[in-house]
């Protein structure tokens, strides 16, 4: 729908107003900036809003993009602030129904979601569908978050709550914000991605400590041993670094290893901040008392 308006710029042309109509001397306001005589534009704000057709390159230009990344961050808030604690768990797209690991996963989503956890996942198929599937067996909470590929895949059928990202970045902020820990079962370069990706938050002091569990020591051991040798010899992590990984095959050592350690570093992040404010108060006090 689009009215006709006077041309731009002219005699005149500064008597136009806010919605388009002339109105002698007044100029033509665009939000907090006036517009008079040339700088008048051909059509009001709502009138370019609500006109029908016309060129569609602005979809997919950044401005445009930034517009859906956000609505990604808020989707992906709105849907998980009040899901309560939850474990990521990560794993191979490609484990076959029918492979132990797809066990191992299912018992690791069944633990947790009879310990209260939610599980969240990437909602795709292998150790994700597993891991939906055991918490889906509980009757747990089992979220999915999805992600838009280039080929089709759907949610996996055990998902309750799940939630569609396209931008893998958007996604893994919601695995890291509403998780409590991690539980890393064996996967290719997306599970690598999610691993490292956490490693390098903790190490980096980016986010508070949480804790990460490598599930099945035959096919982590070859990396844990590189990281020991090659990594942690030449300096490149410090030796500290490999504490901030626990290894085991058993999903119940997996699930009470992230519940315990995780309220362990909730108790002494608290214990740090309470002592912080104390420290603070005792510093004001001082302050006021030799003022
Ligand atoms: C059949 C097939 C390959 C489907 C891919 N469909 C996917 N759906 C959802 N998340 C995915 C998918 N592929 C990779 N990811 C992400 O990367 C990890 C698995 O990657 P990989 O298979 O280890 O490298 C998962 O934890 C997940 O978060």
């Amino acid at each position: 729908m689009t009215r006709t308006t006077t041309t731009p710029g002219g005699p005149g042309a500064g008597d136009r107003g806010d919605d388009g109509v002339p109105e002698k001397g007044r100029g033509y306001r665009k939000g907090p900036v006036l517009l008079r005589g040339k700088e008048i534009p051909a059509q009001t704000t709502d009138q370019r809003l609500l006109a029908a057709g016309g060129d569609s390159d602005w979809v997919h230009s950044d401005p445009w993009r930034v517009m859906r990344i956000q609505s990604e961050f808020v989707e992906g808030f709105g849907a998980l602030a009040e899901v309560g604690p939850a474990v990521s768990v990560f794993g191979s797209a490609r484990t076959r129904g029918d492979h132990p690991d797809y066990a191992q996963a299912v018992e690791v989503g069944r633990l947790l979601a009879d310990a209260g956890y939610a599980v969240m996942t990437g909602g795709g198929p292998g150790i994700m569908e597993a891991a939906n599937n055991g918490a889906h067996q509980a009757g747990g909470t089992s979220i999915g978050l999805g992600i838009e590929l280039p080929f089709e895949q759907g949610m996996n059928e055990f998902v309750n709550l799940g939630v569609n990202f396209r931008y893998f970045f958007a996604r893994k902020t919601m695995f890291v914000k509403y998780a409590q820990g991690f539980i890393v079962l064996p996967g290719g370069f997306g599970t690598f991605d999610e691993l490292f990706e956490a490693l390098t938050l903790v190490q980096t002091h980016k986010v508070t400590e949480f804790p990460i569990v490598l599930v099945g020591s035959d096919y982590w051991g070859g990396l844990l041993e590189w990281l020991r040798t090659a990594v942690a010899d030449r300096g490149m992590i410090g030796r500290a670094d490999l504490d901030l990984l626990h290894i085991t095959d058993s999903p119940a050592e997996a699930v009470a290893y992230v519940i315990e350690r995780g309220r362990a570093l909730a108790a002494s992040e608290r214990e740090a901040l309470d002592e912080l404010v104390e420290d603070q108060q005792d510093a004001a006090g001082t302050a006021a008392d030799g003022s």
